[in-house]
Parts: structure tokens; sequence; C-alpha cells
């Protein structure tokens, strides 16, 4: 599906909104994290590619921070991306899920999967992209891509001021996986799941589960990490060098 031609009238048709309000505190100091540069381009466009690159996705909704969004309508038109795709810039709310709802409220009524994509995940490969939008094709109410951990995950317990975490427990590692975006979704089960759910949650498909409807998983891939901290600022501009030069540009 990533090829340069328009999705066919029959398919359904599918947006993505990319939340990219966020300060990016983690990262330091500086601009609001989505329009630092990566390779010299700010890290949302290198998001809003990532999912135009997808043949399927035909409108893309960024969600920019909440006094941004000329600034970032701008950026759009400052940079080139694909002609087939359409774009809106909505202002975005205090917490990811906040901006989420206002990239949702956007869309207009013809589109029948959505993807939630992090602008802080700005180098997902098409692939992945794909692999998620063919598992709500095939059925599934909501997809996440994933990958196995590889590290051993201890839970703690509280600690007294001063004094160390106690571990409570270990659990296998064999079936926790850690979830990127974009998440997939049937479109009726995400507004739903948004305008039902409360409780305070970190992903879109968490919501979804609380609905108790099911969450499919499809392979993520190392390339679609979040960058959250500077040293994941080093490795994504270290992925992009290395794309950049196996692509002879
Ligand atoms: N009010 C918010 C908060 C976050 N996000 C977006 O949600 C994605 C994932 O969030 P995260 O990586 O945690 O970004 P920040 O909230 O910016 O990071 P931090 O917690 O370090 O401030 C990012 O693309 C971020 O822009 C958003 O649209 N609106
Ligand atoms: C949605 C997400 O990227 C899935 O891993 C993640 O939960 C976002 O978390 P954050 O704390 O807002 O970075």
């Amino acid at each position: 599906m990533s090829d340069d031609s328009r999705p066919s009238p029959t398919e359904p048709r599918t947006a993505a909104v990319i939340p990219a309000a966020g300060r990016g505190v983690r990262l330091g100091p500086g601009a609001p994290k989505a329009l630092r540069a990566l390779g010299g381009t700010p890290m949302l466009v290198h998001a809003v590619r990532a999912m135009a690159a997808s043949r399927a996705v035909s409108l893309v909704v960024v969600v920019a921070p909440p006094d941004g969004a000329s600034e970032v309508k701008s950026l759009l038109d400052a940079h080139a991306l694909p002609e087939r795709t359409d774009f809106l810039v909505v202002p975005g709310g205090d917490s990811r899920q906040e901006s989420v709802r206002f990239g949702l409220d956007a869309l207009p009524p013809d589109y029948d999967i959505v993807l939630v994509h992090d602008a802080a995940r700005p180098l997902v490969p098409v692939d992945t992209v794909d692999a998620v939008i063919e598992a709500v094709r095939a059925g599934a109410p909501a997809v996440v891509p994933a990958l196995p951990l590889a590290d051993t995950v201890k839970e703690v317990g509280p600690a007294d001021p001063g004094e160390p975490e106690p571990v409570v427990a270990t659990p296998s590692r064999a079936r926790l996986r850690a979830v990127q975006t974009p998440q997939g979704f049937d479109r009726a089960t995400l507004v739903r799941a948004h305008e039902e759910v409360t409780e305070d949650v970190t992903d879109d498909a968490s919501m979804v589960e609380r609905l108790g409807l099911g969450v499919v998983v499809v392979p993520g891939h190392e390339e679609a990490f979040k960058v959250t901290r500077p040293l994941d600022l080093v490795l994504a501009e270290a992925v992009l060098a290395r794309r950049r030069l196996n692509d002879g540009f």
C-alpha cells in the first residue's frame, strides 16, 4: 500500500491523527518536541511523511501545540508532502488523551479506519503502518504494533522517603510487549472509547480494552521507537543518517 496511487474508492478510507501537542519535558529545554529538528527537518514532518507514505492513508490530522496551530500549518506548507494526502491542523489539549480527542472531533465523516500516531515516533517504517491497517481491515477493532522486551521487568512497591524501592514481583516477560504507534482502530470503536473512558491512560488501545473489546498485536519495528529522552534523539539522528546513506541522498 505504499506506492504513489490513491486508494481505490471501494477500500475503507483511512485517516491518521498525529498528537504533536506535547512539550517534550523529558527531552529537555527547547521548542515543543514535535517542532525540534531531526536531520534538519522538524520531527513532526518526519512523522507526517511516515503516515502519508502509506497509500491507504488519505488524510493526516495534526494536533498542534495549543498556541502553535498556525506555525504548524506553515511548516507543513513549507515541506514537500505527497499530493494524494490531505492535511488538517487542529490545536491540542493538556494531555495526550485530550489531544487525540480533539483530532478525532476534526475528522470528516467518511473515514472508517483511524490511526493514532505519536509525532514523537518519527521513523516508523511504512511496512509497520500498513501491517496495522491490514489488521483493522481484517476485522480487529483495535491493533497495536509491539515488540518483545529486552530487559527483565520488576514491579516495585512504595518506599519510605530516602529508602530504596522494594521489588514485589518479577512478571515473566515472555508475554509482555512494548507497545508502539501507529495504533489502528475501527473509527466508531475509538470514538466510543474516547466518549466513555474517563480514566487517565497512556495509549488509545487501553481505552478500547476498558470497553471490553479485543485489541490485537502486530509486529512492531525497532525504528518506531519514541524520542523521549536526549539519547533517543542521538539514536534517531543515526538511524536517519544511515537511511540517507542507503538511499544515496
Ligand atoms: N498534551 C499533549 C501531550 C502529548 N502529546 C503528544 O503525545 C505524543 C507522545 O507523548 P510524549 O512522548 O510523552 O510527548 P510529551 O508529552 O511531549 O513528552 P514529555 O512527557 O517528556 O513532556 C507526542 O507526540 C506528544 O506531542 C499531545 O499531543 N498532547
Ligand atoms: C502511546 C505510546 O507511545 C505507546 O507506547 C505511549 O504510551 C505514550 O506514552 P507517553 O508517556 O505519552 O510518552
